[in-house]
């Protein structure tokens, strides 16, 4: 279950109504997109493809070997495996992470892997990414080293259906490729193989986290006056004049989640418009309640310059009950007998009353707890608020033109041919 209170911005259910031609017009602007195959709008379908889930169910199943599990990708062929593999690992397969090129943490994983426990999953949409590339080179090298011709059986890709290196890759040396749909971008992959292949490994419960964000899609479809995402889109659209939209996750588990929002806001809606006027708005990670105690202090009295989200379990799945100690009933007693749950709660909601007091801009989504169905739901309704605020601020939500000059300059840099000066 997800849940929006907007207990202190009471200006908005009469701000909803008035905008509800507004919100309705921009599904119906997105939806009409569905048609085109270019409109990369794959993301809407992938919750109901039963038929890659059991490929990916076979073939954690055909791989009972594996103890640890490695991932070379970077941005949203990282960032979504990531933040659901820390929450829902259930497993004693151990996931590492080479989505970054410094030599000193690639070369320490390096020498603490037993290749022949090891499965190597490199993934990459476009084939082209040259971070992903540099570790493929890497991990490849190194499987055939270690492995000699079985070398084979340690490699994974998830790649383009056609097109890129990594699929070329695949048939020439016969390896086991997933596809990325081609109408999915990066950042709108978590649920496709990028996701998840390596949470099948995890041993998540794929199935619910799935029918989690079937129900998002339900949702966004559904009337107006019980449509959470046009909700929030309107949210963050009423607010696009503060630079910055705080995203704050009470969970330790969830503690990556940001990070995979990050990308999805900022890069699907920092740039041009039609009109070519830069807009976007700038989410910044945080985490409760770590940030009480190092980012809270500018939220509550620095400018007010911010709209602030803060996404809340309800309830637990497993509560830690605190006991009382002799000699602590100074400090502590108030503890003696409460939750751990109990007091993540508490703090989450102090922070919102606090925030709002300070007169800061200050929603927050609750999730009924940190299970794959509500997680599903919650990142499958932020894509779709994504999409919406796309329509809305005008902008093509599914491109990145302004990371290309970076990675041209950087092939020039390193000789690639046809990028030189
Ligand atoms: O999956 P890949 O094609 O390797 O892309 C990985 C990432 O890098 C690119 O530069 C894009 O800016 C991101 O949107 C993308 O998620």
């Amino acid at each position: 279950m997800l849940r929006l209170d907007t207990r202190f911005l009471p200006d908005f259910p009469q701000a909803f109504k008035e905008h509800g031609p507004l919100l309705l017009q921009a599904r119906e602007a997105l939806l009409a997109k569905r048609k085109d195959p270019q409109s990369m709008l794959g993301w809407m379908d992938l919750p109901e493809d039963t038929e890659t889930l059991r490929e990916v169910r076979r073939f954690r199943e055909a791989n009972p070997w594996v103890e640890d599990f490695v991932l070379l990708g970077i941005g949203g062929s990282a960032l979504g495996p990531k933040a659901l593999e820390a929450a829902f690992n259930g497993s004693s397969v151990r996931f590492h992470y080479v989505d970054h090129v410094e030599p000193e943490p690639v070369l320490r994983l390096l020498r603490g892997l037993d290749p022949r426990k090891t499965l190597v999953n490199a993934v990459s949409k476009s084939g082209a990414t040259a971070e992903t590339l540099a570790a493929l080179l890497v991990f490849l090298n190194w499987l055939r080293e270690h492995l000699g011709e079985d070398w084979r059986r340690h490699l994974v890709l998830t790649t383009d259906p056609k097109r890129g290196a990594l699929r070329a890759l695949a048939e020439r040396e016969g390896l086991r490729a997933f596809a990325i749909p081609e109408n999915v971008g990066g950042r709108f992959s978590v649920l496709s193989p990028v996701g998840l292949l390596p949470l099948a490994f995890a041993g998540a419960d794929l199935e619910a986290l799935l029918m989690g964000a079937r129900k998002a899609n339900e949702v966004a479809l559904a009337p107006l006056e019980e449509n959470l995402p046009l909700q929030t889109a309107l949210l963050q659209h009423l607010h696009r004049h503060l630079p910055v939209t705080v995203f704050m996750v009470y969970s330790e588990r969830l503690k990556y989640l940001p990070a995979w929002f990050v990308q999805l806001h900022d890069e699907s809606l920092g740039k041009r418009d039609e009109e070519g006027n830069r807009v976007g708005t700038t989410a910044v990670p945080a985490l409760g309640p770590q940030d009480q105690h190092a980012q809270v202090q500018l939220f509550r009295e620095g400018p007010l310059d911010k709209l602030i989200v803060l996404v809340v379990p309800e309830g637990a799945t497993e509560d830690l009950l605190l006991p009382r100690v002799e000699g602590l009933e100074g400090e502590a007693g108030y503890l003696f007998g409460k939750g751990l749950f109990q007091l993540l709660k508490a703090e989450a909601e102090a922070t919102y009353q606090a925030l709002a007091e300070a007169g800061q801009r200050v929603y927050t989504l609750y999730l009924s707890e940190v299970s794959p169905y509500a997680v599903g739901w919650l990142l499958q309704h932020l894509m779709w608020q994504t999409a919406f605020l796309g329509e809305l601020w005008r902008v093509n939500a599914f491109d990145q033109p302004g990371v290309e000059l970076g990675k041209r300059l950087t092939f020039a840099l390193l000789g690639r041919p046809g990028y030189g000066s």
